[in-house]
């Protein structure tokens, strides 16, 4: 009896969701034997099932019900021949990163396979000769579709496994290359491989030893073109396959009139079932290679693994530099985004106007011009030690002015705000036909009625719609107000606190005086840039590798999901180091925000907060299928984090349960730890600190397990 290279046994498989509509069998009670150093063609038509066979076949997917064994071993269980060097894989899709040359391509699974430089050479240049491979150096973006088709199939020859399993290789391929192909198939087989060849081209498999049909996930029949021919008493394939076909249809057709009960079973008399192998102990000749194999494994599993890493490492090396948009990002974007942080953020505005209606210059000789004039305002003192004031509020403008806040001068209140309403000025003050002379009546007697106390106030309507300029406005003014009064008393010889406010505000105990809102701003910026930055980074390298079918082929060829892994955190923590230090270099050098804390304790929570955002960004790349939606989550979930965290506003001004919330946030403690260790100097041993650090670990964490439950639990 033949050896058996791919046993399938009773197989089902269904995509989507049982209680979904259009939820059927993709593959149906299907049964198929490819005995070793054959090639077996399977045919059918677009949609039938071929490619969701080949992937339950390389272990890609799992079948709902049914077995499938391969080279003596269940597709990723111990021993058997997938994923890993035995098989060599060429999925319908090119698969194949696009940043690589077309000898990156293959060299990259030859190094998967631990292959010695020196044979890879030859196979390459073999391979190329064979398949009349474009010129090495080529990047896979740029060559055509069925360039690229061979360079992947070059992939899956270059370590002659024994078994060949090849998705539609020949589409698109000159006749002459694809008889060639054929030719070249034929003489592996004759040295023992094993080849399964999906194609839609039926003349093609007059070649192969062995032909199965599958329709609508089921496989109609199998056997040698010959015998096809004459079981079903026909001159060519194509009049067999029309038969079979017919005969399906007539089945179907009787079942779906005669069962009542579950339409997907199909009696087992309809189907043609010439399988030997029933049960696993009928597969004893196929799982005793398994021990050979393991001993070989066990012999080279250090070498190997070794050489995957070194091709997976390669490989995102070359993805990474050769991607000028990725490296932008990397590494640019974080000192664009910080810088463009501190040139925007926290300045005081300038060039404010105001109008201005100064009823007490207006009713002057002179008129509105003799605030222009400096000598005429004048503060004498009296015999008496009143004081003698006369167009103050000339002063008070010019005090607006070192402020910033310009004057425009209007007649009447009513045409200044007019003007405010036609957003040409940011309010409008007005000055009272008495103010000096109020105002000297007001600090002198220390009790006046209330028309002295009106003709010494400065009326002033905002346009308070722009909440920071209206707030800077009022700063401003309070802060002219108190230079205008000390100056007025000193004029007059009287101390100048008098007319001050009766609170003094120290040397405060954290920060300076005049504090800027970018020193307070800027930890939870620098936290949720790094952040941001790493999972998207990670998250579109892992969805592209996906989407592009690297990943899954990868796999195929024995890559470990924890070694892609591996060489991904590697490469990313070398990124996020790097933005770290940048970031750090143009905050505390750069733009001198204080450091009074521990540098390297800065540095750590940057990093880990990179980290966090790798973590974040895997958890994306398994939950979502495609860029789109993982954008989607990002966004809408980084917003919320950035809201919520206490950059923009305190987290004292929000209701209790949502500062309860935020606090749980990965951006909320670590940006309140980085302040406190940058302005306070605080240690890592105070608790607001540490918690910040704890925070990012347990995200970390938190992300991490959910990843693995997602990929152990994944339908596939
Ligand atoms: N991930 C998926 N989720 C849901 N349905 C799927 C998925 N992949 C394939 N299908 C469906 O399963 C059926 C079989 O698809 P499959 O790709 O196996 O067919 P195929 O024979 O390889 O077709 P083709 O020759 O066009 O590549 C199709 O109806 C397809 O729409």
């Amino acid at each position: 009896m033949a050896v058996p290279a791919v046993v399938v046994k009773r197989a089902y498989k269904y995509y989507g969701k049982q209680d979904k509509p259009g939820y059927k069998p993709v593959l149906q009670y299907l049964d198929m034997t490819v005995e070793k150093g054959i090639i077996y063609g399977l045919l059918g038509a677009s949609g039938c099932g071929k490619t969701t066979l080949l992937s339950c076949i390389v272990g890609r997917r799992k079948l709902d019900s049914g077995e499938v064994w391969v080279l003596g071993g269940k597709p990723g269980e111990k021993g058997s021949g997938v994923p890993g060097p035995r098989v060599g894989y060429m999925p319908q899709d090119i698969a194949l990163v696009g940043e690589f040359t077309v000898r990156d391509a293959v060299y990259y699974f030859g190094r998967i396979y631990a292959m010695k430089a020196q044979k890879l050479t030859e196979q390459f240049d073999f391979l190329t000769n064979l398949l009349d491979l474009p010129s090495g150096g080529r990047l896979i973006k740029s060559l055509s579709g069925g360039q690229q088709r061979r360079v992947s199939l070059a992939a899956a020859l270059v370590h002659d496994p024994e078994l060949l399993i090849l998705d539609e290789p020949t589409v698109g391929l000159d006749p002459v290359l694809r008889e060639r192909i054929w030719e070249y198939l034929a003489g592996l087989a004759r040295g023992g491989t094993t080849v399964i060849i999906t194609t839609h081209y039926i003349d093609e498999t007059k070649q192969a030893h062995k032909i199965g049909l599958l329709r609508d996930g089921q496989l109609l029949d199998e056997d040698s073109p010959n015998e096809i021919l004459r079981k079903y008493d026909c001159d060519t394939l194509e009049d067999a396959f029309f038969k079979m076909a017919l005969r399906q249809h007539e089945i179907s057709h009787r079942r779906r009139s005669t069962l009542t009960t579950s339409p997907d079973v199909i009696p087992e008399s309809s189907i043609v079932n010439d399988s030997r192998y029933q049960s696993r102990e009928d597969f004893n000749v196929v799982t005793s290679s398994t021990d050979i194999l393991t001993s070989q494994e066990k012999e080279h599993k250090k070498n190997m693994s070794k050489g995957r890493y070194k091709a997976v490492l390669i490989k995102c090396i070359q993805q990474f530099s050769r991607h000028p948009g990725g490296l932008i990002f990397a590494v640019f974007f974080p000192i664009i985004q910080v810088v463009a942080f501190f040139l925007a953020v926290g300045h005081d505005p300038i060039d404010l106007h105001l109008a201005v209606v100064n009823d007490e210059a207006a009713f002057s000789s002179i008129g509105l011009d003799i605030c222009k004039y400096g000598n005429m305002t004048t503060v004498t003192q009296r015999e008496d030690e009143t004081c003698e004031q006369y167009m103050l509020s000339c002063w008070f403008l010019e005090e607006m002015e070192k402020r910033k806040l310009y004057s425009t001068i209007y007649k009447s209140v009513e045409e200044a705000k007019y003007a405010v309403t036609k957003r040409q000025l940011y309010g409008a003050l007005r000055f009272p036909r008495n103010f000096s002379d109020a105002l000297a009546v007001r600090v002198a007697e220390g009790h006046a009625p209330d028309s002295v106390v009106d003709d010494s106030t400065v009326s002033v309507w905002l346009d308070m719609s722009d909440h920071q300029i209206s707030n800077f406005v009022k700063m401003q003014i309070h802060k002219a107000y108190e230079s205008f009064a000390r100056r007025s008393m000193r004029a007059c010889g009287k101390n100048e606190e008098l007319v001050q406010i009766p609170v003094r505000f120290e040397e405060p105990v954290y920060g300076k005086m005049d504090s800027e809102i970018v020193a307070y701003m800027a930890p939870g910026v620098m936290v949720t840039i790094i952040y941001f930055l790493a999972a998207i980074v990670t998250s579109t390298l892992m969805i592209s590798d996906r989407l592009e079918g690297v990943w899954e082929r990868s796999a195929v060829a024995g890559v470990r999901p924890q070694e892609m892994l591996h060489v991904h955190i590697l490469l990313q923590s070398s990124v996020i180091l790097v933005q770290t230090f940048e970031m750090m270099l143009i905050a505390f050098v750069g733009y001198q925000l204080p450091s009074r804390g521990s540098l390297w304790a800065c540095g750590l929570l940057l990093f880990l907060q990179g980290l966090g955002g790798m973590c974040y960004g895997f958890l994306l790349s398994v939950l979502c299928s495609s860029y789109t939606i993982s954008f989607f989550i990002a966004t809408g979930s980084f917003y919320p984090m950035i809201l919520l965290c206490g950059i923009l506003w305190p987290l004292e001004g929000m209701p209790n349960y949502l500062r309860m919330f935020s606090l749980g946030l990965p951006f909320t403690l670590p940006s309140k730890s980085l302040r406190d260790l940058m302005e306070k100097g605080s240690s890592i041993t105070n608790p607001d600190v540490y918690s910040g650090f704890l925070i990012t670990v347990a995200w970390i964490i938190g992300t991490l397990t959910l990843c693995f439950i997602r990929l152990k639990y994944r339908k596939t």
